[in-house]
């Protein structure tokens, strides 16, 4: 990893990469615990100061810079801190800064990157049950929304990964599921089964380049995974944001969703991964891809590399770049960068070719409001209709030019559906926005507050001004 830094620099920054200094989650932010991290983060630096001029004169190791864009190199996805397995190489990960004295998250990425493979690796297998037969893995919550086995199980999965990775005091997640009625006693089986999922899946941790736990996970642990996503987020300090099943009913359809993971430091997100089993790799194969899928996955198993499916996409904010690579196959071990390759937005900015995505339940989204919009701006495309955030998927590679969702008034958007999707669309070269042009705020807590009427991403500026001055123009007399 690139790492010219200064201990001022340091001394400022390094106190909020080991803990979190908001929310209800876990904290560290002890005076004692600062300057011991100080200490420790000025003996890394100077060590790592050292390493970095040793590792420049290697092709592959760069600077990452939003300025330095030139050089195609500049890769995180190819870059050295994941060249070898988390296992091998924690050291050179840690708490790096690039020559802009930012700091990189090149550990952080690293270790999202391979959780959210883990867990679509888990989702898939889950939802292959789904589809195969209903045997009461999906439940209703109080707001009549669906969870699964998958959702708990995911869950569970990421934070103890994250834990163990990073140390559970310095780790603080915002997430979607509670274990509340995981806990009931007429739960006992789902539980169960959610315990078995979580297990079979940290048993391949090592294939993931990640370490599983020694033993079998019990209950307790399980539970207190999921339960430890307890932070509410706000404005200070660092927390993940974490959304196990983004798309439950797209999930349950055996269609598209996605696993979503971010990184929220002081407000802002600078790490989004994205998982999306369902969504291939190459466009071509999405046409016909949710017949396909159900047809494929009777005849194949679900480890099956006869078909191209699944990506997982990724971006640090202020990099300029979103990689994509593909899911993990067969019984295969990851070997960084996994085949990964930069992805970007389109470069359509006529509205007559351009495609629009959104919600496919109409409850989600207005579908009406957004076809008079998409007629009065120009758009002649039918729209791409897909659950969760592969919709950010799809604006951040190039596969459609927008996005558009106006939900209900009342309705308020939560962070973990979007915070992982915008990094990727903007470091891919998109714009996202509320509806009034400005950034989305997730410095609030759990939800986007002060959302003005719905959320725009476009693939670029002159797209998304004029989607801005049409939603302006109909927003008085439309219903919403
Ligand atoms: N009435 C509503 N209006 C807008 N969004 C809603 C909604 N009810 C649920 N959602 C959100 O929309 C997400 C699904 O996105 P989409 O509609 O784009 O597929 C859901 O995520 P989960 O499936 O993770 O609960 C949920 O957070
Ligand atoms: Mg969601």
């Amino acid at each position: 990893m690139p790492l010219y830094t200064s201990s001022s620099t340091v001394g400022t920054k390094f106190p909020s990469l080991l803990g979190h200094r908001g929310g209800r989650g876990i904290q560290c932010n002890s005076s004692r615990f600062q300057s011991l991290s100080l200490l420790f983060c000025s003996q890394l630096c100077s060590r790592t100061r050292t390493r970095t001029r040793q590792q420049n004169t290697q092709p592959h190791i760069v600077s990452f810079s939003k300025f330095n864009k030139n050089s195609s190199s500049t890769s995180f996805a190819s870059s050295s801190s994941s060249s070898s397995s988390i296992m091998e190489d924690q050291e050179e990960n840690m708490g790096g800064f690039n020559g802009f004295m930012e700091p990189n998250y090149s550990r952080e990425l690293d270790v999202a990157v391979r959780a959210v493979q883990m867990a679509c690796f888990l989702c898939q297998k889950v939802q292959q049950g789904l589809i195969s037969k209903s045997n009461g893995q999906v439940q209703s919550k109080e707001d009549n929304s669906l969870v699964t086995v998958a959702d708990w199980s995911v869950q569970a999965t990421v934070s103890w990964l994250l834990s163990e990775s990073f140390g559970s005091k310095n780790v603080s997640i915002v997430a979607e599921e509670d274990v509340q009625s995981l806990s009931k006693v007429e739960a006992a089986d789902l539980l169960e089964s959610v315990v078995k999922t979580v297990n079979d899946c940290l048993a391949e941790a090592p294939r993931f380049g990640l370490q599983g736990p020694q033993m079998a996970l019990g209950t307790s642990e399980v539970l207190a995974a999921i339960s430890r996503c307890n932070s509410n987020g706000g404005p200070t300090g660092r927390f993940w944001a974490l959304d196990p099943v983004d798309g439950t009913l797209g999930f349950v359809r055996g269609d598209q969703y996605a696993v979503a993971l971010a990184l929220i430091e002081d407000g802002e997100p600078v790490l989004g991964v994205l998982g999306c089993p369902n969504y291939p790799m190459r466009k071509e194969w999405l046409s016909y891809q949710h017949r396909y899928h159900r047809i494929i996955s009777k005849l194949t198993p679900p480890t099956s590399e006869s078909w191209d499916k699944g990506c997982v996409m990724y971006a640090r904010r202020g990099g300029g770049e979103a990689w994509m690579q593909p899911l993990l196959q067969g019984h295969k071990k990851l070997v960084w960068p996994n085949s990964a390759r930069p992805i970007q937005v389109s470069a359509i900015e006529n509205p007559a070719l351009a495609t629009f995505c959104e919600p496919v339940e109409k409850s989600n989204s207005s579908h009406s409001f957004t076809a008079g919009l998409a007629h009065s701006v120009g758009l002649r495309k039918q729209p791409l209709r897909v659950y969760s955030m592969v919709k950010y998927a799809a604006i951040a590679r190039g596969d459609a030019e927008i996005f558009m969702k106006f939900a209900r008034a009342g309705y308020k958007e939560k962070i973990w559906d979007h915070a992982a999707g915008v990094v990727i669309i903007q470091e891919a070269g998109g714009v996202v926005t509320d509806a009034g042009g400005r950034p989305l705020d997730f410095s609030k807590g759990i939800y986007l507050e002060g959302l003005d009427r719905g959320i725009i991403a476009c693939a670029g500026a002159k797209l998304h001004e004029k989607i801005i001055r049409a939603v302006d123009a109909s927003w008085n007399s439309s219903s919403l």
